[in-house]
């Protein structure tokens, strides 16, 4: 488990605690300005709060060095930055860096498993046509699946992406997540920020709401995500109709009646 306790971050957040089951997708979601972000940061390692803790079982990630608190958590932040106008194939090598050098190297890095996680991260990403381009000259939602890709690569053992879904078409979107739930089925856990409450709903095992710095709810995404909830939280009169049957995703599975 991915444990938060009483994480404070000032004017961020306000006392949230949480733990994150390996094995399941656990959506963050909240209006704008809740605080979503703040927490991935936290929970990745890159963030450190006022008061509270993040530990993953009994290790804290404060105490872990840089490069195996890398092996351990994939971060895809909200808007990255990429300082190099480098190819998607070496974005998603670069994946592999905390694999390469220190004591584990020879048991879990070397370069066949380097050449095979990456393979599998573009293939994943379905980038093999687009391996050798810049990055500069990728359309949003390309670049958004290449800097997926150097997560994947990098076979971390918790996926923390933050709203990795905002830039792909539906299908895109429908594979990620089936993708996911694949890595999930692995034994990693997989913790999204996420705005479309149906794809929340219709994929994640587990829902975290988060309402101006503060915890609202957490739970399955039937009790996390209720017309209650929708309502007081974010301020929409919505109705959840249900998965459909046979469908990868029910449309209107949230709609606004406002
Ligand atoms: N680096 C920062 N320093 C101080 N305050 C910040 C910083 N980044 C964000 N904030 C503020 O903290 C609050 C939470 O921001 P955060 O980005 O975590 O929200 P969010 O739920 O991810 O929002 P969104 O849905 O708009 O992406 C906001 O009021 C924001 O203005």
């Amino acid at each position: 488990m991915l444990h938060a306790r009483d994480i404070v971050l000032a004017n961020r957040l306000d006392g949230v605690s949480a733990a994150f089951a390996p094995g399941w997708i656990t959506a963050i979601c909240g209006p704008n300005g809740a605080g979503k972000s703040s927490l991935l940061s936290v929970l990745a390692g890159l963030v450190t709060p006022e008061e509270g803790s993040v530990a993953i079982e009994r290790d804290a990630i404060a105490a872990m060095a840089a490069r195996q608190r890398a092996r351990t958590i994939g971060y895809l932040p909200q808007s990255p930055e990429i300082a190099w106008d480098v190819s998607v194939e070496t974005l998603v090598e670069l994946g592999r860096l905390p694999w390469r050098g220190g004591p584990l190297a020879r048991r879990h890095g070397d370069a066949s498993d380097d050449a095979a996680a990456i393979e599998a991260a573009l293939d994943a990403m379905e980038l093999h046509q687009l391996r050798e381009r810049p990055l500069s000259r990728l359309s949003g939602g390309e670049r958004s699946r290449a800097l997926m890709a150097r997560v994947l690569a990098g076979q971390p053992e918790w996926i923390l992406a933050d709203e990795p879904l905002a830039n792909l078409d539906i299908a895109h979107q429908l594979a990620l997540l089936r993708l996911l739930r694949r890595e999930a089925d692995a034994g990693r856990g997989i913790i999204l920020v996420m705005h479309d409450l149906s794809l929340a709903m219709n994929y994640a095992d587990e829902v975290l709401v988060l309402e101006s710095g503060r915890r609202a709810t957490m739970g399955p995404p039937r009790d996390a995500l209720s017309d209650d909830v929708v309502r007081r939280v974010w301020g929409v009169d919505a109705r959840w109709h249900g998965s459909i049957p046979d469908a990868s995703l029910s449309f209107a599975a949230l709609k606004d009646d406002g």
